[in-house]
């Protein structure tokens, strides 16, 4: 039976995008329901990457469309993400240098702020207290992700697993209905991936989460339901353990040299 679609956050519904005589995207369709973790997985060039793109709307599709909360998206922008609720993570950390990372974090939780920016740039009206409200939110949030000893650092004094930490609360502390994940476990050490999946899972209590990663092991733990990309197709989708039973899943990734989604 066809899902329903009120019942999804997000609906990507049959997503071309081709570059010159390249398909980095081939129909393909992916549903996140509300508090759920979805996973999106594939090898190289899969087009993760591409699919992130068009849904942030960095990248209009050549056909299809992006459908959120039961509505069609038309035309968004990235900066229309936040009023929409949405919140993405990117492979690159995007932290400002000079800033603490409590600053960091706050520029994420811009959206309590109801002076708007005028009154925060002006710092006249309700400067004072958007700015009290915006530090006990990203205080809050740092606490919840076990960094808080790390409010006044720069982010450059951090080793890289906290500051992936500061970027991941950065998205999160505005509470977005959606939560896209860009490769957050890459550069993690081992030992911090268990931690990692936690804090995932959590997450996905409260949201919904599509989470685009290689690490097949994480995703396995913490996903409801994967889909598995191969040259811009979907070639599998389905609960984990029926996308580690699938023989063309493990067939895409032992042609890659990649970690086997048999592995996990
Ligand atoms: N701007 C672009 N112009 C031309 N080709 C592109 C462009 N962006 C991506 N591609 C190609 O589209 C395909 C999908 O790329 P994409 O980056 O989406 O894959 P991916 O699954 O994210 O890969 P990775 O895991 O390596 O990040 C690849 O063949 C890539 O070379």
């Amino acid at each position: 039976m066809p899902p329903d679609p009120v019942d999804h956050l997000l609906s990507v519904h049959g997503v071309s995008v081709r570059f010159g005589g390249l398909a980095a995207l081939d129909d393909v369709r992916i549903d996140v329901p509300a508090g759920t973790v979805a996973g999106l997985i594939g090898p190289n060039g899969a087009g993760k990457t591409t699919l992130f793109n068009v849904v942030s709307g960095l990248l209009r599709p050549d056909s299809g469309r992006i459908e959120w909360k039961g509505r069609t998206l038309r035309r968004h922008r990235p900066h229309d993400l936040a009023g929409l609720g949405i919140a993405r993570t990117f492979q690159g950390l995007n932290l400002f240098g000079g800033l603490p990372v409590l600053d960091n974090v706050m520029v994420g939780a811009e959206r309590f702020a109801r002076g708007g920016a005028v009154s925060m740039l002006t710092g006249l009206g309700a400067h004072g207290r958007d700015e009290r409200l915006m530090r006990d939110r990203a205080m809050a949030v740092l606490e919840e992700f076990g960094i808080a000893g790390t409010a006044r650092s720069l982010p450059g004094t951090l080793p890289f697993g906290l500051q992936k930490r500061v970027a991941l609360a950065r998205a999160v502390v505005a509470e977005p209905e959606l939560l896209l994940l860009d490769e957050p476990a890459a550069g993690i050490s081992a030992d911090d991936i268990g931690a990692l999946a936690e804090l995932i899972g959590r997450l996905g209590e409260r949201m919904g989460v599509l989470l685009v990663e290689h690490h097949v092991d994480l995703v396995m733990q913490v996903c409801e339901r994967i889909t598995v990309l191969d040259f811009g197709r979907v070639i599998c989708a389905g609960p984990p353990e029926a996308v580690r039973a699938d023989p063309g899943v493990a067939e895409a990734y032992l042609g890659t040299g990649e970690e086997a989604a048999d592995d996990a």
